[in-house]
């Protein structure tokens, strides 16, 4: 499924609307009435399943509670003044014709309404849908059983003005259950930021395809539950018209990715089939993180897996892991890698099937007798067709390098593991900047590297370096702790040395360790007391 912008979503609904001749009123007519539906779901508990809309990925099921929502009092539908309000007055309508009470507020005077939502505007009139303006302090809230939010669509931008705002927050204030049409109004639907004020939706019914800003943070909590209803809106059609960002669903790894998560194993396959992946990790202080990246690349389905260690930590390390096996790197007797050669590390790796660097790395000599440091001197030793995943504190050296720009290209599959912490010192952005627009600064970098980059956190993001983005909707908080990035890393390298592109392996990757994290926290009491070692066991 595809995820949109505005503007995208704005030159979908054209391309339907002139070329293809669906008239705008007939779009119109069937999100409201989705909108209507959605509500009547939840007033009577009739349930979901069969909806004419979809469950977003990631979403929790909407709940009605034991009674229902609303007590049978009327639903205050809150109508702007343009198309995303024209959705709310044909949802009163659909409400009013289907046994539940609406109070239409206008937040402006009904005379600003223009084009098809001024249509809808007479048509409530002439129905005598209970109507009135927006004034502040004057809603009895405490008489209305829920909130439609139409106040704000795709149209807007920026931080909702007067008297939007105002009466945003009485709706935020009201404790009701909201039902958001389109998006909650004061979220960006690109990059899921949130105004002052934003609305909190319990549940949003987006129309067509979901907007971008519906599956990021802060955006996705304030969305709640997230239905997306058909329009009428023609199968395929944003793919034609170029929209390049998808939700990460089994559909889309298989459909566009060709990566099925469900891909049986061969039948006459052994070990030699699914390729020999290699780990440099760990150190004397961080051992661990080696230990369960290594061990993520054999659960992610690799026939082999080799962990290259500084030489001191080796002999403590037999048995770890029996499936494992140990390779020593001569590191002058001080268990970390400040004294690893790289060009070993390269010649082993040049043996296997893909490598993966940075877990639990601690130091490396920053520049070398030639001025190159440690890790540009991996870089250029390693074959340049050999898949690679550079994590953790690997990234941190290609940031302390700060000519990664000018580091040789490698041609072939080339994975980054960034948090945002991690990226920030890669583009030298403030973090915070990269939390704004998490999708639009992963795919710069991606294009401009040539990378695939997998911007981790709530949500995570896998960009590669066509333009192409992926938005992750599996995991959880307790997935929040120490180590399971090590995890990550090791599982996108277990795929890559199966033979997967690196988007496919860098997508499915993320979404296996998020499900992983998913089953994991539903065995235990609080998603809090997850760690990263108990996803091993649910890959
Ligand atoms: N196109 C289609 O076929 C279909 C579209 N559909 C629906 O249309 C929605 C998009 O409708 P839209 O384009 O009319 O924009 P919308 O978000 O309702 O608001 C525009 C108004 O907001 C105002 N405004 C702007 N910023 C503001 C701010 N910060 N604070 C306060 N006000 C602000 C701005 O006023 P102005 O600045 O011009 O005075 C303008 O009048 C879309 O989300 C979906 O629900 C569906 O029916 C399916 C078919
Ligand atoms: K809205």
């Amino acid at each position: 499924m595809e995820l949109v912008t505005a503007e995208e979503m704005r030159r979908i609904d054209r391309h339907t609307i002139d070329a293809i001749g669906i008239p705008e009123i007939a779009l119109m007519e069937n999100a409201g009435r989705a909108l209507a539906d959605a509500v009547v779901r939840l007033v009577r508990r009739t349930g979901w399943h069969d909806m004419d809309a979809i469950l977003l990925e990631g979403s929790k099921e909407p709940d009605a509670g034991e009674a229902g929502w609303g007590g049978g009092k009327p639903w205050a539908v809150l109508v702007g003044k343009g198309h995303n309000g024209g959705d709310g007055l044909i949802a009163a309508r659909h409400l009013a014709l289907r046994g539940v009470p609406v109070r239409i507020i206008y937040a402006t005077p009904p005379e600003e309404l223009r084009g098809e939502a001024a249509r809808q505007r007479d048509i409530a009139e002439r129905l005598q849908l209970p109507a009135g303006v927006y004034a502040p302090g004057a809603v009895d809230w405490s008489a209305m059983g829920g909130i439609v939010d139409a106040l704000l669509g795709t149209g807007t931008g920026g931080t909702p003005r007067e008297p939007y705002a105002a009466l945003i927050r009485e709706a935020n204030a009201s404790g009701l259950p909201i039902v958001a049409a389109d998006l909650p109004s004061g979220l960006d639907p690109d990059t899921g930021q949130t105004a002052d004020p934003c609305i909190r939706a319990t549940l949003t019914v987006t129309f067509g395809l979901p907007k971008r800003g519906l599956v990021q943070y802060p955006g996705a909590e304030a969305a709640g539950t997230v239905l997306v209803a058909p329009i009428g809106i023609p199968v395929g059609l944003a793919a034609e018209l170029g929209v390049s960002t998808w939700l990460l669903t089994p559909e889309t790894l298989r459909n566009v990715l060709d990566a099925d998560p469900d891909a049986p194993r061969q039948p006459d396959g052994h070990k030699g089939t699914y390729g020999h992946v290699l780990v440099a990790a760990g150190t004397r202080a961080m051992s661990g993180a080696g230990l369960l990246c290594a061990t993520a690349a054999l659960r992610s389905g690799a026939g082999l897996v080799t962990w290259a260690v500084p030489e001191l930590l080796a002999e403590s390390l037999i048995g770890a892991q029996p499936e494992l096996m140990l390779a020593p790197v001569a590191d002058g007797g001080r268990g970390d890698w400040l004294a690893a050669d790289p060009l070993e590390v390269a010649a082993m790796a040049a043996r296997r099937d893909a490598l993966v660097v940075g877990p639990g790395l601690g130091r490396v000599p920053g520049s070398g007798v030639d001025g190159r440091g440690w890790l540009r001197r991996l870089w250029e030793a390693l074959p340049p067709e050999l898949p690679l995943v550079v994590d953790a504190d690997a990234l941190n050296h290609l940031a302390e390098a700060g000519d990664f720009a000018a580091w040789p290209k490698r041609p072939d599959a080339t994975v980054f593991t960034p948090h945002p912490g991690e990226l920030a010192r890669l583009t030298g952005l403030p973090a915070r900047d990269i939390q704004r627009d998490r999708i639009g600064v992963a795919r710069e970098y991606a294009l401009r590297h040539g990378v695939t980059l997998v911007l981790k956190g709530a949500r995570t993001v896998v960009a590669d370096p066509f333009g192409d983005v992926y938005v992750n909707p599996t995991g959880n908080p307790g997935m929040a702790t120490g180590g399971t990035g090590d995890v990550l890393a090791g599982v996108i390298a277990g795929l890559l040395a199966q033979g997967y592109p690196a988007t496919a392996a860098a997508a499915l990757g993320v979404y296996r360790h998020g499900a992983a994290g998913d089953r994991a926290a539903a065995k235990r009491r609080s998603p809090a007391s997850l760690i990263a070692g108990d996803l091993l066991a649910e890959l």
